[in-house]
């Protein structure tokens, strides 16, 4: 395979990647030689049971964490020798997280809430509104825009993060359980939002979920089984 990865732009790739944590008599070792890779255009399901290294395994794909073995691809760039600032900066351009529980901040409006990660990337405010306003209403939420996340239920909540985490358009998107807390007809509309939005953005996107319905609606299933990635 070439230095570059299997693909360039809009790609994801893990390589035999280790996590182990250190204990105070012993080592649980988390993740061993996870490989795989999420193409532009695929939504991949990330499943396994509570514990597998679900979260552990999109901390280390999102660069918010580094492997103790193994590399991370990200749009074809190999990540783990590069500096804690470049690390940031590549986070920042191309990859979008989507939390279980939204983390939107609680003091801001929904379209503050997208409009910021925007400011931090660089962009000014008066075109940071404009993406923003867009994004919030391909999620149907522009009657709510102007209402801080205590106003808006559940759904609308999640529905103002997959905004938030679209804002600086990634070519990555990764997504914890992003219909864990929301009952199933909610989860349903939510998820189908999230599916239009990453198909319309030819996004590479890789969903942990322990909801099995959703799994299958996705293009591949990859399941965490001892530390490994097994597909299907
Ligand atoms: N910072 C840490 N220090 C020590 N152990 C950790 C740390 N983070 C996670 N673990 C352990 O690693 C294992 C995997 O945790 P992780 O949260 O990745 O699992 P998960 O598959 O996402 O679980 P769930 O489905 O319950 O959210 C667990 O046994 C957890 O206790």
């Amino acid at each position: 395979m070439s230095e570059r990865g299997a693909n360039a732009a809009g790609s994801l790739e893990l390589r035999d990647v280790k996590r182990v944590f250190k204990q105070a008599r012993s080592k649980l070792e988390v993740l061993h030689d996870a490989s795989f890779t999420v193409r532009a255009g695929e939504m991949v399901a990330l499943v396994g049971p509570s514990g597998s290294g679900k979260s552990t395994l999109l901390h280390i794909a999102g660069l918010l964490e580094k492997p103790d073995g193994g590399e991370v691809l990200v749009d074809g760039e190999a990540c783990t020798k590069l500096s804690d600032g470049a690390r940031t900066a590549l986070r920042r351009r191309a990859i979008g997280f989507v939390y279980q529980y939204h983390h939107l901040l609680p003091e801001f409006s929904a379209l503050e809430n997208v409009v910021l990660p925007q400011m931090i990337a660089g962009v000014s405010k008066t075109k940071a509104r404009e993406k923003a306003a867009g994004l919030l209403d391909s999620v149907g939420l522009t009657p709510r825009a102007s209402h801080r996340p205590a106003r808006l239920s559940g759904g609308e909540q999640q529905r103002a993060a997959i905004a938030r985490g679209l804002a600086n358009d990634p070519s990555i998107l990764l997504a914890d359980e992003p219909t864990g807390n929301l009952d199933p007809d909610t989860a349903d509309g939510v998820f189908a939002q999230l599916t239009g939005l990453v198909r319309n953005g030819s996004l590479a996107a890789l969903i942990a979920t322990h909801n099995m319905d959703l799994a299958r609606r996705m293009d591949r299933v990859l399941r965490l089984e001892h530390g490994h990635i097994v597909e299907g």
